[in-house]
């Protein structure tokens, strides 16, 4: 067959040259039954759901209108740090923390893996904008894949389909993003309702600004508008234009007076940023609006102020523990339907459970599709189970979350995972020491990527998974871009931990909607009213400086959670010590010079 008898194919609606041609490229090297030109009408959203449902990818909620529950293939759950490479033309670009191949040999492994891959399959073109469609220069992107399952999450993830491609001019630039589940058929073949590959390959060629993903249908590793293209080719393009793609949340602060600030926060994944971004202030009078739970993309703006915009449409969060004690605002979103729920469990009557949901169902089905009752041992849902719904959903998403302008930010925290050492929140200095405390950031590993969970390791910027380029250079242009911006204008930076445990291994501080305390005092620091105390780590403050009123915590256990312990930090200087080495001569010396201040400080 040859790629002009592919049905579709020739039913472009777009004469944008480039993007021609990649699709026939692409539709003759994978061979697919047919082309669909992805439009995101509700007519097509329906036909694509209900193919899901028939293939048993999907199984309809009766509880929630328009959701559905999927559980993948048990090994294709998180995503593949190993099998995840940056492919740059010289390696010295791809740096330490990643992996690298040369792009030209990466490209005959996965061509060859891609050759006839779609057989039996749709393959699908979604053309998709991450970020206000109404920006001056829209941030386009195009991703051919053929599973449904990343077509129905793509249109809640990004604005997508007939709207995006009305911003693809003929000589539009935009992002190729090519993704297959990696599984093709042969005629009569049944299909599986989660079809994947062994192999899996999650591979961007920066200099192209080109993503090819092979094999998984998990989330962060197939809806490749998300990682693939807002962090990792984002970040490759940050940093050659002089902005910022982070890992981080945004939320806006109101206080009792009704002044506004607006906070980015950093967290490694499954370390808390949905639930920050959502948060319901336990303090009277202060109240939190969402703009993003994920990304962020800064650029100064011509006030000299860092803006903020989350360049997704959606909310792809960690099911477990989420329930209305410590999310009530997550869960009022995926309340008004329109979601897909991944690896949780199901109930009886047609709805979604997972651990931390309140009381256990007597009977549940698994993730695993097998049956759970309270006396399983198992979990009937995957830790890294995740929710997939519309941001427009959200009751307390802030009226400026479509703003291409962004909003300014006052302060950026930086937090983890950390059962010692780190306090509940320490203040920066200045730019390069909150920078510094952003590259040594540590925190344990969690069940959003495959491997080990719990093993404390460095996770710059919350970025470790996510720098497209060299973490050195990375961190050079943090830098940089403080030394180039109006020190009264940068936001201020932050190291926070909900995290630290007493010694039977509970959590010191209660978290979640108390975390506003903490907030609080951050924005009071920004204004010169709350007070600190000066450590060699930063300004960290005493209980009496936090607005702990009516907080329902053992005093002692506040006081542990703030505490600075000079001997835990003492300790954590042969692991930045062997972090700095593993970046090599591409550590500013800056961060060197901040290295050998804290540790003069300790003594
Ligand atoms: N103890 C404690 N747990 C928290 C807090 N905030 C979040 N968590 C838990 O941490 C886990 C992950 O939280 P999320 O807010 O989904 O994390 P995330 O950073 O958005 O994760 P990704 O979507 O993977 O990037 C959930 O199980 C939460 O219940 C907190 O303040 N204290
Ligand atoms: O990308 C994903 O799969 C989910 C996510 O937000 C993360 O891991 O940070
Ligand atoms: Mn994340």
């Amino acid at each position: 067959m040859t790629a002009l008898t592919i049905p579709g194919l020739d039913q472009a609606p777009t004469t944008n040259e480039r993007l021609l041609t990649w699709v026939q490229e692409v539709a003759e090297l994978t061979t697919p039954d047919r082309v669909v030109w992805v439009d995101g009408s509700e007519e097509e959203s329906k036909r694509i759901n209900a193919a899901l449902v028939d293939a048993g990818t999907f199984v309809p909620l009766k509880k929630k209108p328009n959701s559905y529950w999927a559980a993948s293939d048990p090994t294709d759950v998180a995503r593949v740090e190993e099998r995840t490479f940056i492919c740059s033309v010289d390696p010295a670009d791809s740096g330490p923390t990643n992996n690298w191949m040369d792009p030209a040999e990466m490209k005959t492994i996965m061509t060859e893996l891609y050759r006839g891959c779609m057989r039996g399959r749709t393959m699908y073109v979604i053309p998709f904008c991450m970020g206000p469609l109404s920006a001056e220069k829209p941030m386009l992107g195009v991703e051919i894949t053929d599973s449904e399952y990343v077509v129905a999450s793509m249109r809640i993830m990004t604005r997508m389909g007939e709207k995006a491609l009305a911003r693809f001019t003929d000589g539009a630039d935009f992002v190729q993003a090519l993704h297959s589940v990696g599984a093709p058929l042969e005629p009569g073949q049944d299909d599986v309702p989660w079809p994947c590959n062994d192999t899996k390959y999650i591979t961007h060629f920066p200099e192209e600004r080109l993503i090819w993903s092979f094999g998984s249908g998990y989330g962060g590793n197939a809806l490749l508008g998300k990682k693939c293209y807002s962090l990792r080719i984002a970040s490759a393009m940050a940093r050659d234009e002089g902005w910022l793609a982070e890992h981080m949340l945004i939320l806006k602060l109101i206080s009792p007076e009704n002044k506004v600030h607006y906070i980015a926060a950093a967290f490694p994944s499954a370390c808390g940023k949905t639930n920050l971004a959502m948060l319901e202030p336990t303090i009277p009078g202060w109240r939190v609006e969402t703009l993003g739970d994920d990304i962020a993309w800064m650029r100064f703006g011509e006030d000299g102020r860092l803006y903020a915009v989350n360049p997704e449409y959606g909310f792809f969060g960690v099911a477990p523990g989420t329930d209305y004690h410590t999310n009530p605002n997550a869960m009022r979103t995926i309340e008004r339907g329109n979601s897909i729920f991944t690896n949780v469990a199901l109930t009886d009557d047609g709805d979604i459970w997972w651990e931390g949901m309140g009381e256990k169902p007597e009977h549940l089905t698994s993730w695993k599709k097998q049956d759970w009752t309270p006396a399983s041992t198992d979990l009937s849902s995957h830790p890294n189970s995740r929710y997939c719904t519309p941001m427009q959903q959200c009751p307390i998403l802030a009226p400026e979350w479509d703003d291409p302008k962004g909003v300014p930010i006052s302060a950026i925290f930086f937090g983890g995972r950390r059962a010692t050492t780190v306090p509940l929140i320490t203040e920066s200095r200045d730019w390069q020491h909150g920078v510094f405390m952003g590259a040594t950031l540590s925190s344990e590993t969690t069940a959003a990527a495959v491997g080990q969970v719990g093993v404390v390791r460095r996770d710059p910027m919350a970025m470790l998974p996510f720098i497209g380029y060299h973490a050195g250079d990375y961190f050079n242009h943090w830098i940089q871009l403080g030394k180039n911006a109006n020190a009264e204008k940068l936001p201020k930076i932050f190291y926070v931990n909900w995290f630290r445990r007493g010694e039977d291994k509970r959590f010191l501080w209660p978290g979640f909607g108390e975390n506003s305390r903490v907030l609080k005092w951050a924005i009071e620091r920004l204004e010169g009213t709350a007070a600190a105390e000066e450590t060699p780590i930063g300004h960290v403050p005493t209980p009496a400086d936090l607005d702990l009123s009516n907080l329902d915590a053992p005093a002692e256990d506040v006081a542990a959670a703030l505490a600075f312990d000079a001997d835990e930090w003492r300790a954590e200087l042969p692991l930045i010590e062997e972090w700095f080495a593993k970046i090599g001569d591409k550590l500013p010396t800056s961060l060197r010079d901040e290295f050998e201040a804290l540790k003069q400080r300790l003594g």
